[in-house]
Parts: C-alpha cells; structure tokens; sequence
C-alpha cells in the first residue's frame, strides 16, 4: 500500500479545518500567566491544556522544541505524548526544531524526527538550509519514504533574517528565492500539493518579486506577536496565499489556561484566516 505524502494529507486537513496552524510555545512568561510555575510540572499542564483546547480545532499544531529541550529529557517526553495526541486527534504536527547539519548529521537528525517509530516522529519538521540545501538531501528522502515533510527557512519573520537571506548570489538570485527555486524543484509535479515547504514569514510586506508558487505548503509565521494579521496575508502572499499555513502561537495561547478560552480565540483566528483568504 503507498503511503500518501503529507502534501496530501495537509490539503485535506487545511480543506476540512481551514489552514490555521497554532503553536504550542511554553514560554516561561505564558506559564506565569497561567499561573503556572516554570518547572517541568508547570510544563507537563501547560501542555496538556494545550492539546486539549487545540486537538481537532485547528489544522495544525506546531510545538516549538526549544521550550521543552528547555527541561531536558523530562521536557522532551512531554513533547512526545503531546505529538502522539495530536497525532491521533488527526491534527498534523509540524515539530518547529529548526535542525541543520552536514549531509551525515542531517541523517540522524532526519531518523530522530521523521522515521516512522521514531517517538518524536511528526508530520513535518522545520529545517535550516543555512550549511546548503544539498545538505538537507537526507531528510527530503526520509520525509519521502515515510509520508512527511520539510518546512525549509526561506523568508523567515524575524528583521534579521534579511542580513542571510537577502544576500544575492553571483547569478543575481538572493538566498530566500533560492531556496523557494529548490523547493519548486523538489515539488514539481506533486498533486494536490509537494511535501516540501518553505517558511515565510507574514510580516514580511510585499513579496511580490519572489516566485512563492513553489507548488507546496507556505508556513507563515508572525500573525499576533510579531504584528501581522489574517488581514495582511492576501497582499504579502498574493496568489500563493491558498497555499498558506498563517501560523500562531502567543496571539493565542495568551487566552490560556481556559480550554474554551483557548479554544475560541483559535477559531477567531482560524475565521479571519478564512475571510482573508476568501476574499482574495
Ligand atoms: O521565521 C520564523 C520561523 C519560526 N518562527 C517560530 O514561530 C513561532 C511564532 O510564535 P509567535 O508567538 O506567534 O510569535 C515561534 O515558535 C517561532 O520560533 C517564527 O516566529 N519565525
């Protein structure tokens, strides 16, 4: 039997859900908020209030490593259940882990978030192209072979990104529009969509000199916090905006620790995504 590729399986959910991806970022100022504590206990409710408000409401639900690794090995086993959760509530997870190394590193990078009895094993996982692209090749084969798929950092939501990403090359391209080009490459020919994304940011403005029809899944972080809106993602996106994955993660977990609260505030979010994209 084949396995079918993420780029399917995240249309369909986008489809049946709306694109909204949430993130799950247990910042040490949100579990305050909550009125938690900053241990691995304030760690373990945040999380599992999280899954709970989160699992079958939005499309996608995208952790971010860095606050679990935060607690060590103890920190990590909650991120695992939490992946297995949401997993089987058939919400998609996109483990936000940023991995990028050598070709050979990669590989056990690849094996730790993408094979399939891997117990962090997620439908797609964040990627640096910053040692080169053709480093990430064992990832794009084991993604591949199991049914998932890479978000690559191409337009990233941060001011800084630009110093590393719009630097052009020799052949006039800057480093964003080549690895947009890369990721058309590995796309080309996938139906209804490839498996293989790009991040770009949603604070980013007009993106209109960049080809963003790259024919796979856009995550747009930056709607909240960072200052973007559903509103904007029309004219930063344009005609790739049906593509898009907005993501947000403190814009609503700030609504916490009430699950309906939770709850309501992704799907105010989840409907000005739909609205804007609607009307674009
Ligand atoms: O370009 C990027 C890539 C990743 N991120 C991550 O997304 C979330 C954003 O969180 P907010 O609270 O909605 O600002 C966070 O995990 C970042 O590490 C990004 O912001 N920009």
């Amino acid at each position: 039997m084949s396995i079918e590729s993420f780029g399917t399986r995240l249309r369909r959910v986008m489809d049946e859900r709306g694109p909204l991806c949430v993130g799950i970022d247990p910042h040490a100022s949100l579990l305050s908020a909550w009125g938690l504590d900053d241990t691995l206990a304030g760690l373990e409710t945040f999380t599992r209030i999280s899954v709970e408000a989160l699992a079958e409401t939005v499309a996608v639900v995208k952790p971010q490593a860095a606050f679990f690794e935060r607690f060590g090995s103890r920190g990590v086993a909650v991120l695992e259940k939490a992946v297995a959760e949401l997993r089987s509530a058939g919400t998609l997870v996109v483990m936000d882990a940023k991995r990028g190394d050598i070709g050979s590193t990669m590989a056990a990078y690849a094996e730790a978030f993408l094979r399939k009895d891997s117990p962090l094993f997620s439908d797609a996982l964040t990627v640096s192209p910053y040692l080169g692209y053709g480093s990430l090749q064992p990832a794009v084969s084991l993604a591949r072979e199991n049914g998932a798929g890479l978000f690559v950092l191409a337009l990233t939501s941060n001011p800084e990104g630009g110093e590393v990403q719009h630097a052009v090359r020799a052949d006039g391209r800057n480093i964003g529009a080549t690895m947009l080009a890369h990721l058309a490459e590995e796309n080309s020919g996938a139906e209804p969509m490839g498996s293989f994304g790009a991040v770009v940011g949603a604070t980013l403005g007009d993106l209109s000199s960049y080809e963003l029809d790259i024919n796979g899944p856009l995550l747009a972080p930056g709607i909240g916090a960072q200052g973007a809106t559903p509103a904007d993602l029309p004219s930063v996106f344009g005609s790739a905006v049906r593509n898009v994955v907005p993501n947000v993660s403190r814009g609503v977990l700030k609504a916490g620790p009430s699950v309906p609260a939770l709850r309501s505030a992704a799907e105010r979010f989840a409907d000005e995504v739909r609205a804007a994209v609607a009307g674009a």
